[in-house]
């Protein structure tokens, strides 16, 4: 079954720390929070669960395979070796957003991301025993088609950054409101999904749903596998053959009974 284990990381008392004892550089802070992503994207990754940097302050990962002791690890190197600490909260849900709640409801009932004396929680719980050995994820990796000959060559950079943002910010919020799916702008025009069982129908339907809103044109890979990194490349592996067969939705395995469906 579908089953999403979700970790909320969120810097401790970060927005009173950016001012005291006076606001600090902003490059300083920028430096810091890319520093951080990237240490938590090796940590996570090398585990095989994959880590989206969201606003910063607060990030969200996909932490199938991750358990307690590594959570706590994770916080005590951050601690060791930055300024700031950060709070790791988990939930588990065939839902990717009801598990994302549920590891936000850990932190937020141990008090505000801006109390000074609340630090490092770690709070929720992780699949383990046979939940965990019968439990899939489910990546979808989105891309623009032709973003390379219809944007970057043709209009400056900040231009073909609006119509990239425009269609994630579509399929971000379609995704989540019908399907409680979660998506993360990747870099260039990529966009990593992690989604509940949904079928290639349902792909297809948020594919049509952001070209007629945002008039932005995309193709899906998505993959099902025990760990977001099997998952995760098994989804690029599909992107592939959708470039191959020129096909908008490749899924890597049935879901649910649903036939590997193309389009
Ligand atoms: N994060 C991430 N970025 C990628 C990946 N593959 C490509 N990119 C980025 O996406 C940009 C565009 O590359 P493509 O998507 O291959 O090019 P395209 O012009 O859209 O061509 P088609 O996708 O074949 O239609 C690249 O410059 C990279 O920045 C990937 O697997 N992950």
């Amino acid at each position: 079954m579908t089953n999403s284990q979700l970790t909320l990381v969120q810097i401790d008392n970060y927005g009173p720390w950016t001012v005291t004892p006076e606001p600090r550089r902003e490059m300083d802070l920028q430096t810091l929070q890319s520093r951080l992503f990237a240490d938590l994207a090796q940590f996570v990754g090398s585990r095989d669960g994959y880590v989206f940097f969201t606003r910063f302050d607060n990030m969200v990962a996909i932490t199938n395979g991750l358990d307690a002791d590594d959570h706590r690890l994770l916080q005590e190197s951050i601690g060791n070796r930055y300024p700031v600490t950060i709070s790791l909260g988990t939930g588990i849900d065939a839902s990717p957003v009801e598990a994302l709640e549920t590891a936000t409801a850990g932190l937020q009932h141990a008090g505000s991301a801006q109390d000074g004396d609340r630090r490092e929680v770690l709070s929720g719980g992780y699949l383990s025993g046979p939940e965990r050995t019968s439990s899939d994820v489910q990546i979808a990796h989105f891309d623009v088609n032709d973003a390379t000959g219809k944007y970057t060559d043709q209009l400056n950079e900040f231009d073909s950054f609006i119509q990239i943002e425009q269609g994630y910010a579509t399929l971000m919020r379609y995704l989540r409101e019908e399907y409680g799916a979660l998506s993360f702008f990747v870099g260039g025009d990529n966009i990593i999904s992690i989604c509940p069982a949904m079928d290639a129908a349902d792909y297809r339907d948020a594919i049509d749903h952001v070209e007629a809103e945002a008039g932005v044109e995309l193709k899906v890979g998505v993959g099902i596998a025990a760990d977001p990194h099997t998952a995760g490349m098994d989804a690029k592996h599909a992107l592939e053959t959708c470039r191959h067969e020129g096909t908008v939705v490749e899924l890597s395995r049935p879901v649910d009974g649903v036939e590997v469906a193309t389009d």
